[in-house]
């Protein structure tokens, strides 16, 4: 398939300047989706698993660290202070930002110069990894994606979503029918990740993940299940045995809530 005709097959959610351009041509979605929240440290599995899940459901998928992880690549674009709060909070005043939430995932950024970005790939960059946190720290900046979120979601027309982050069960969907908070130890996530990035031995990807998990665990609690939440310890469970457990969860609340209508 094109790069043309996989955007036009999944569906794309625009925020920003072009989503309320959007939003004045095309109705408003019937119903609110079924949310299925979904947070861990990272290397958990939370984004291929909580994808292969929607897939298996026919829900949409919500990467939140794909936001976080575009607002950090925009910052280095513009040469912005990461650190700084105000400085981050101008890229949010001007970007339009547009994910896929069905599909192959498509990233695109445009910081307020008409320039679309396609910064799918970028934002999977070692040093973007390294930098995220910097962004993800400033509680004005996480309100104002966090409403981005429940906009896109609510948007979104779709049966359900899988919306998957850090802080989705406890700040950005508390009430989610289905909350998740997915695990495995820091070796079994290491061992995962190593798999995927060439030129880093265990040691580094094991050291990367537990510093980027410490500065992120500083912002939000992430390793400890809120109280309602499931926890799923993949640590000894295959891909298929991972995404089996989250649609099992989900079917059963499903079936709980077809029982009480
Ligand atoms: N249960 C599992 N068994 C084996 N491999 C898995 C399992 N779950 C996920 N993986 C693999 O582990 C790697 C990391 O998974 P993934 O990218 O989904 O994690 P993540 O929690 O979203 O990480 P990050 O927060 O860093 O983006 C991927 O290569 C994925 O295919
Ligand atoms: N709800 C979230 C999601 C992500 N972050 C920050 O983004 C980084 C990248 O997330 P990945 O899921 O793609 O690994 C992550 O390290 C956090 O800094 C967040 O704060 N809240």
């Amino acid at each position: 398939m094109t790069d043309a005709a996989s955007a036009a097959a999944a569906l794309t959610v625009m925020t920003g300047a072009a989503q309320a351009e959007r939003a004045q041509q095309t109705e408003a979605p019937n119903a609110a989706p079924l949310l299925v929240a979904i947070d861990g440290p990272a290397g958990s599995g939370k984004s291929s698993v909580s994808r292969a899940a929607a897939e298996r459901l026919g829900f949409g998928i919500l990467d939140t660290g794909a936001a976080y992880r575009s607002l950090a690549w925009a910052a280095v674009e513009t040469s912005a202070d990461l650190d700084d709060s105000a400085a981050v909070g101008a890229i949010l005043d001007v970007w339009t930002y547009a994910i896929t939430l069905r599909g192959q995932q498509r990233v695109t950024v445009e910081l307020g110069d008409g320039v679309v970005h396609d910064v799918t790939a970028a934002i999977r960059a070692h040093d973007v990894s390294g930098l995220v946190s910097r962004v993800s720290k400033h509680p004005e900046v996480r309100e104002r994606l966090n409403e981005m979120f429940r906009r896109i979601v609510a948007e979104s027309g779709l049966p359900g979503v899988v919306i998957e982050g850090r802080d989705i069960t406890t700040v950005v969907a508390p009430d989610a029918p289905v909350r998740v908070l997915m695990t495995a130890s820091p070796e079994v996530r290491a061992q995962r990740r190593a798999g995927e990035l060439d030129g880093l031995t265990h040691a580094q990807v094991l050291a990367d993940i537990e510093a980027r998990d410490a500065k992120d665990a500083q912002v939000v609690d992430f390793f400890t299940p809120a109280p309602g939440v499931t926890l799923v310890d993949t640590s000894n469970l295959n891909f298929a045995q991972s995404v089996e457990a989250v649609v099992e969860i989900v079917r059963a609340a499903q079936g709980v809530a077809e029982e009480s209508e």
